[in-house]
């Protein structure tokens, strides 16, 4: 039998409604755009990769868009007549012949690692070695940009048991305004739930080290990217005068990012994102870097819909600590998801599929209604 080798990539971008608007510092989502890629092998096996950003180019470098066309223009031509089998040396083509594009190249990657697992029988996490947790708890975003509106939805969240880690969007208004907003959360809230804050590096340093104070007063436990992404130093000195555990995120772009924050404690808790990293295979380099130097571990999500968010549960179930728990609820932000079934949701945690690869299949009647033309 003659190996298998990769004979098309095929790519749609496909615009999904959400269930409310998403505000963030710097962009309000009212729907989520997904680049679905299916990778298919000489053996009838198909890959299936997933990339998504935030509001276009508002959140990073790469949008639907350009990710692609990447695709397409640059990525196809180095996988096309490869072997489909060999993820790591169809992923050495692509560092070699292409810079940056990480979200683009995490697509590849998944899709690569979705039909090696498939071919040999195995769920993605077997063939990354195996899985340690069955679930992994998932943190809800709190972003409706409305106090009692938010305090209704994480209600009903700790009451469908869906979810008891609640991160919540400023950085938009004033800091006075976000942390009265967020002081009433966690009061109606109390032990019952943790929470979180995402800053989405709208902060100066002088703003980010008296509201870091501030926000541990009022019983936030962990603060997510509260400067700007670049300046590891700065980020180092919020990180060493804040009381309540500062996370960085969009400063990791990279897994070189990863270790540059590690040598200069930049951060207590890195944010793993397969996206920001390149792929599954990517994202573990990140956290092994992490686990280390003694960083806490958080399972981020660029809000991906089931084929990403798979794939990053996968992976992060073979890590032996997720301390910081996960917030893979991008497919539960969407009305309607492209999945012949839905992700399994409950008691607090995203359960991990059985089958082989990511564990599941896309319905092809809502892939055409809901593809760009
Ligand atoms: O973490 C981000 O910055 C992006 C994203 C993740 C959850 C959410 O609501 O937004
Ligand atoms: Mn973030």
């Amino acid at each position: 039998m003659t190996a298998p080798v990769i004979e098309r990539l095929e790519t749609l971008i496909v615009d999904l409604p959400t269930i409310r608007p998403h505000k963030l510092a710097m962009h309000t989502m009212h729907g989520q755009t997904l680049v679905i890629l299916r990778l298919h092998c000489s053996d009838g096996i198909e890959g299936l990769g997933e990339a998504t950003t935030i509001g276009g180019l508002a959140y990073a470098s790469e949008s639907p868009e350009s990710i692609k066309t990447n695709l397409d223009r640059y990525f196809a031509p180095l996988l096309v007549g490869q072997p489909a089998g060999n993820v790591n040396a169809a992923m050495q083509r692509i560092d070699r012949g292409i810079r940056g594009n990480t979200f683009a190249r995490s697509a590849v990657e998944t899709a690569l690692l979705d039909a090696q697992a498939k071919r040999l029988g195995l769920p993605l996490a077997e063939l990354l070695g195996g899985r340690l947790v069955d679930g992994l708890e998932v943190a809800w975003t709190l972003a409706s940009g409305n106090t009692e509106k938010d305090i209704e939805e994480a209600e009903r969240m700790l009451d469908l048991r869906r979810h008891r880690h609640f991160k919540l969007k400023i950085g938009a208004r004033e800091p006075a305004g976000d942390i009265a907003h967020v002081a009433a959360i966690k009061r109606a809230l109390g032990d019952r739930a943790s929470v979180r804050v995402d800053v989405n590096q709208a902060w100066s340093e002088a703003t980010a080290l008296r509201a870091c104070a501030q926000l541990a007063d009022a019983g936030v436990e962990l603060i997510e990217q509260p400067i700007v992404r670049h300046d590891v130093q700065a980020l180092a000195r919020v990180s060493a005068r804040s009381p309540a555990a500062v996370m960085a995120d969009e400063s990791i772009e990279c897994v070189q990012d990863g270790f540059a924050l590690a040598r200069a404690a930049a951060a207590p808790v890195f944010a793993l994102k397969i996206a920001k990293t390149g792929g599954p295979l990517a994202v573990l380099r990140v956290a092994e870097i992490a686990r280390a130097a003694g960083i806490g571990l958080y399972g981020g999500t660029m809000l991906e819909g089931g084929i990403g968010t798979l794939a990053a549960a996968h992976a992060f179930a073979t890590l032996p600590a997720l301390e910081w728990h996960t917030e893979l609820f991008g497919p539960l932000l969407l009305t309607e998801d492209i999945l012949v079934e839905p992700l399994l949701y409950r008691d607090f945690k995203l359960h991990l599929p059985q089958g082989p690869g990511l564990g599941l299949s896309l319905d092809d009647e809502r892939l055409a209604r809901f593809s760009r033309a």
